[in-house]
């Protein structure tokens, strides 16, 4: 722990001991908005690899991919990346070649993951790799696992897990109740590791950065840059704040946003946002993120359940929603949306456009026009009319998404930035190059606080504004 202080002594930063969170990260001087408050390599990391898609196991890398000969499970997309990796997957590969091949293949990342983290303590135990401050096995032995809250059919769950990580290692005399603990240990405290545009790629442990705890009103945002952690000041931090990042997707309701806090971190946030839980506005909050619309379309009010429990009334205008009306959409559309597919293969990109454009047509009819859902909706049909190359399309589900964006992300928030770059590309390829240069602008200012400017996207970011800018002002002259 001493050590690790003075390390964060160097980064302005502290560790301290707060009752109702366990560790909190503090920091010891001001931080301006978009500055690296913490970065860290990850302890262990595997990727999302699947039938579907495979990525080198060093970078992440999804292309010119060659299998390990021996162990037939973990690829690389080069040399120099396999090699960056010998050491620990030369022990991980003796491992997965002595399984049969059908149980090697069924090799979940979280098995993965595990196994990688005993084979790393062991080598830096061995002193085959260094160990220093911010990296080495105590880190990973003084994380939260909450044993005693975790309920029955987890901790199973876990001792299954547990017992497969032990018939691969083989290691005479292994503790599997501490595999199980430390199974409940990457529950909460590992991350998804996601590229720029906020897509999972995969998994990894970070134990310094998962010091840093949860509010849904965070100072601090986490992203990666290739496998490396990095937490980026949103907000100007005065010094001796706590450093807060969000763990969750903190578009839903409070009760939303508490059940998921709840479920796989085992604690209920008392941020600013939480802490006006049953307040009225945080009951009209949830009412339209979540609830229905008037019945008059052109009222943006939001309706609550009336006294009786027949119905739902607008608390704008009065009129009154009857349940077995809310009933027949919501129907309708549980039958749809159990045909909406899951994931879509490019062969049903069109099939998937109808299903969820008439999936949209229902959610506009029941929710209200700020709805988390409807967002959710529009974000699959861009999605997909993008695949087909339908930029008008994509564009006119774009624009309607970005005012419930606005809304749930306030402020400096990554998912924005993103959903204006989006925007902006689109406008550039439909050539309306004067909205393309201010929404790009605008992520922009979002996306160099929350990515920093030096990544390989940003830079991408700044040419296309470059180009954007220089197309707009071409027009503009050739016009005059
Ligand atoms: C990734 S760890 C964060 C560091 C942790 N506080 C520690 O002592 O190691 C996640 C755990 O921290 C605690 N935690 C995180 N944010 C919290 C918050 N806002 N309020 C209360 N507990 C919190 C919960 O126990 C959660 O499962």
């Amino acid at each position: 722990m001493e050590e690790l202080q003075r390390a964060l002594e160097d980064r302005s930063l502290t560790v301290s001991n707060v009752p109702e969170k366990g560790r909190c990260l503090f920091t010891t001087r001001d931080f301006s908005p978009g500055e690296v408050i913490i970065s860290q390599e990850p302890y262990v990391s595997v990727p999302n690899n699947s039938s579907a898609e495979s990525r080198c196991d060093a970078c992440f890398e999804s292309s010119n991919l060659k299998k390990c000969s021996a162990c037939q499970v973990v690829y690389y997309c080069s040399n120099s990346c396999q090699k960056s990796e010998w050491k620990l997957h030369r022990l991980e590969c003796e491992a997965l070649s002595k399984l049969h091949k059908e149980r090697r293949m069924a090799v979940t990342p979280s098995i993965r993951l595990m196994i990688k983290l005993y084979l790393r303590t062991k080598l830096q135990t061995e002193r085959v790799i260094p160990a220093s401050a911010m990296d080495n096995y105590k880190l990973v032995e003084a994380l939260v696992a909450h044993m005693s809250e975790i309920d029955e059919k987890q901790l199973v769950l876990y001792a299954q897990m547990a017992n497969l990580v032990s018939l691969i290692l083989q290691w005479p005399g292994i503790n599997i109740k501490e595999i199980a603990e430390n199974f409940s240990k990457l529950a909460c405290n590992a991350h998804t590791i996601c590229d720029s545009e906020l897509r999972p790629l995969g998994t990894g442990l970070y134990p310094v950065i998962s010091i840093v705890n949860h509010s849904c009103l965070p100072n601090s945002v986490l992203l990666f840059e290739g496998r490396s952690a990095v937490v980026h000041a949103v907000q100007h931090i005065p010094k001796g704040a706590e450093v807060l990042i969000s763990y969750i997707e903190t578009a839903g309701s409070t009760l939303t946003r508490q059940k998921a806090l709840k479920e796989q971190y085992l604690f209920t946030c008392t941020c600013p946002r939480c802490s006006k839980v049953g307040k009225y506005n945080d009951i009209q909050e949830s009412a339209v993120l979540e609830g229905y619309r008037c019945k008059d379309n052109g009222c943006i009010g939001f309706l609550l359940r009336e006294s009786d429990g027949n119905g739902f009334i607008c608390q704008q205008c009065g009129l009154v929603r009857s349940k077995e009306e809310i009933k027949q959409i919501a129907s309708e559309l549980k039958s749809l949306s159990d045909k909406a597919p899951i994931s879509t293969p490019s062969h049903n990109y069109q099939e998937s456009v109808s299903v969820y454009r008439a999936i949209e047509t229902l959610q506009r009819k029941l929710y209200h026009p700020f709805s988390i859902s409807l967002m959710q909706t529009r974000e699959k049909l861009l999605k997909i009319l993008m695949e087909l190359e339908d930029w008008s399309e994509a564009l006119a589900y774009c624009r309607l998404t970005i005012p419930v964006y606005q809304r749930v992300y306030p402020g400096c928030h990554p998912l924005l930035g993103l959903q204006y770059y989006t925007c902006g590309k689109l406008e550039w390829l439909l050539g309306d190059t004067e909205n393309a240069v201010k929404s790009l602008i605008k992520a922009v200012d979002i996306l160099q606080i929350t990515h920093g400017t030096s990544t390989p996207f940003m830079k991408d970011l700044f040419v296309r504004l470059e180009e954007a800018r220089a197309e707009a002002s071409y027009k503009f002259s050739s016009e005059e």
